[in-house]
């Protein structure tokens, strides 16, 4: 088959890309692995698989039949989206390989006949040798036009998986923040994300079924014409092969599918085996073994469901093989038969015997390629599927764009996580004010977070309103208000960039690096700026070439001035100095005054002594508000913040004492 790219008979195309984003999930049920005599639990990601694993039981031949032109299609079109002359040059390479594969095949025919002629071997030669050249060129001309599509093919191939990934990364940017609190939608990310990886495999996929296509075509034309029995009969003859090479594809397919939480798994487990952020406490807790035990246990249930996938199909290929040459067996006879009852001439036999080769190559080519090309769609459907509706959870709020604002007022807003069974906030009213700071406290897991990205329009509530000037935040271009927006949250993002695209995010202002430096000695980052080798140009990444690491305080610095560089009319500030020295925390609490002058702040803190420098101090517990005042009316009255406050002073008795400088 001319132009079949080399990939074809790779056989990593079985290969199951796992996914590569940072897992959100961490394990569940940890195994105590001080006590080997404890059956340990058998820890597996739940992978709710039903609607792939009907979509891979249709890898059968009929909808393969139906699939493949659908493929070949989309082959080409996201070949036409990244390179159209490259698509052009393919289709026509393709083309003419077809041409001169029919042609090389007359051309035996032409040689053949010429010297089986009678008349001696000198003139029987002269008359053969147009036929041979035509012969010679027509080889030629394919190996060249191979190597071409080889070459437009894998220069293709990348750019359409990176194109593709480029979509799925917007597409992503694309969903309500919700949508990571949901596991379908994480799921579905995943298999988008590894769906994204293999449409690339679909331009050589594609390829190489335009090429199996014409050379069957030319192929079936040449038989035809030699005889019209041989066609169908070669075609019957392939057919078992064809079913067993579709049901092995099924069931290796199957088997992936099944393995898809153990999967998921691995790439969790590798992720904080490798990466540096587990790396201390893989050591000091002693867990190595425990980790790469798991990891072992875990890849030892994929072996085993590959070995069954394997072995099953190599019975099936064996059967289909048996059944083919059977088949073959069939169609040389009939040649001969043909050839003994003088139906056709030795001529034309012998090429019969190329055109036999020819096509039945093809109808091979074609059901192997077929059968991955169908499993590469199963999993391009999986990153089409989450492109189309982004999962469920596509942005569609309205076009309001909002100023900064003047009042936020949370009206009855009750709030709920996907698939929990109890609100995270229940009718919840305040009101935030330019000038002011409002700060929220309580214990652990009363709905401070919550509260706070409800305010910024992160999230829309489950019941309730929003109001900013008036307007419910779902009303709003969410672009538009987030640029109303400067968010400290309690993980803070460690961007691998430099200090000056941390502080600005990658928008700088017309003031330039006046307005980073102002905003960096508002957050008390100046002083770690000023000890970074290049300053603002800095690299915040220890493991890239020239970057610096920090401290997690100083991390949260740059994660202040991150936000006080933001010319945002609302400031939310969740826990902003649970990192910080004291004398870098009383300063920040001592600017938020100044800071509030111009929009709202929302404080979420712990340090409840130090937020008598809020004009408002609202109290959660379970969801609820509890109490709400001045520092000085609730240090007065029995509540909550009392019981809060007579914590920390305990803990805490110097906090907030004098800035030491
Ligand atoms: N993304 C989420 N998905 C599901 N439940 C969540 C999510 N985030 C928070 N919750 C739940 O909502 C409740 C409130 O959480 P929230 O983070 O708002 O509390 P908090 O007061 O900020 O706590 P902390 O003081 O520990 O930061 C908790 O019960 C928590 O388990």
């Amino acid at each position: 088959m001319g132009g079949m790219s080399e990939s074809t008979a790779d056989a990593s195309a079985d290969r199951v890309p796992g996914p590569r984003s940072t897992p959100a999930a961490s394990p569940t049920a940890p195994g105590d692995a001080s006590h080997p005599a404890a059956p340990e639990p058998q820890m597996r990601y739940v992978d709710l698989t039903g609607s792939r694993e009907a979509a891979g039981r249709s890898i059968r031949m009929r909808d393969m039949a139906r699939r493949l032109p659908q493929l070949v299609r989309r082959s080409l079109g996201l070949a036409w989206r990244v390179d159209r002359r490259a698509t052009v040059g393919l289709l026509l390479c393709q083309t003419v390989t077809g041409v001169m594969q029919a042609l090389g095949l007359v051309a035996i025919a032409g040689t053949l006949t010429a010297l089986l002629r009678d008349g001696d071997v000198y003139h029987r030669l002269l008359q053969a040798w147009p036929s041979v050249a035509l012969l010679a060129g027509a080889a030629g001309v394919r190996a060249l036009l191979g190597i071409t599509v080889n070459w437009l093919s894998s220069r293709l191939g990348p750019l359409v998986s990176r194109e593709a990934e480029q979509m799925l990364l917007t597409g992503c940017a694309e969903v309500e923040l919700c949508a990571y609190d949901d596991p379908d939608f994480n799921r579905d990310r995943e298999a988008a994300d590894r769906g994204a990886q293999v449409t690339g495999d679909l331009i050589n996929e594609g390829q190489d079924l335009i090429a199996s296509g014409a050379g069957f075509l030319a192929g079936a034309i040449v038989l035809t014409g030699v005889h019209w029995v041989l066609l169908p009969l070669l075609v019957a003859a392939s057919l078992p092969q064809a079913l067993a090479q579709v049901s092995a594809a099924r069931v290796r397919y199957l088997a992936n599918l099944r393995s898809n939480g153990d999967n998921r798994m691995l790439s969790v487990l590798r992720w904080h085996i490798y990466t540096k952020d587990a790396a201390d406490q893989i050591r000091a807790g002693t867990m190595a073994d425990f980790l790469s035990g798991r990891y072992r246990q875990t890849v030892a249930r994929i072996n085993r469901e590959d070995r069954a996938a394997a072995d099953k199909g190599a019975r099936m290929s064996l059967v289909g093989a048996v059944c083919g040459g059977l088949g073959s067996a069939v169609v040389w006879a009939a040649v001969v038969w043909l050839l003994a009852t003088g139906r056709i001439t030795v001529g034309h036999a012998g090429t019969a015997v190329f055109a036999l080769q020819t096509v039945g190559m093809s109808v091979r080519g074609l059901v192997a390629v077929g059968a991955r090309a169908v499993r590469t769609g199963l999993y391009m459907d999986d990153w089409t599927g989450f492109l189309d509706k982004a999962g469920g959870f596509r942005m569609r709020r309205g076009p309001h764009r909002p100023e900064p604002p003047r009042t936020i007022e949370v009206k009855s807003v009750t709030h709920r996580y996907a698939g929990k069974d109890r609100d995270a906030l229940s009718d919840v009213s305040l009101t935030l004010r330019r000038g002011e700071v409002t700060a929220l406290v309580g214990f652990n897991g009363s709905g401070k977070s919550t509260l706070s990205k409800l305010v910024s329009g992160l999230y829309l509530p489950t019941d309730g309103q929003v109001l900013w000037d008036g307007v419910p935040v779902g009303d709003a271009d969410p672009r538009a208000l987030w640029q109303q927006v400067a968010l400290v949250p309690q993980n803070y993002a460690h961007w691998p960039l430099t200090v000056r695209e941390n502080v600005t995010q990658g928008q700088p202002v017309a003031r330039g690096d006046a307005a980073v430096r102002e905003a960096c000695e508002a957050a008390d980052a100046h002083e770690v700026v000023d000890k970074l080798g290049a300053g603002l140009d800095t690299l915040l990444a220890r493991e890239w070439l020239n970057g610096e690491e920090l401290s997690g305080g100083q991390w949260q610095r740059i994660a202040l001035a991150r936000a006080f560089f933001r010319q945002a009319g609302l400031l939310v500030l969740d826990e902003p100095t649970a990192n910080l020295d004291p004398r870098a925390e009383y300063r920040i609490f001592q600017r938020l005054r100044d800071l509030a002058r111009d929009r709202a702040v929302l404080l979420v803190t712990h340090r409840i002594t130090n937020v008598a420098v809020a004009d408002r101090i609202v109290v959660l517990d379970e969801g609820r508000i509890v109490q709400e005042g001045t520092y000085v009316q609730l240090s007065q009255q029995p509540g909550l913040f009392q019981q809060l406050l007579s914590y920390q002073i305990t803990s805490e008795p110097e906090a907030g004492v004098g800035d030491g400088t």
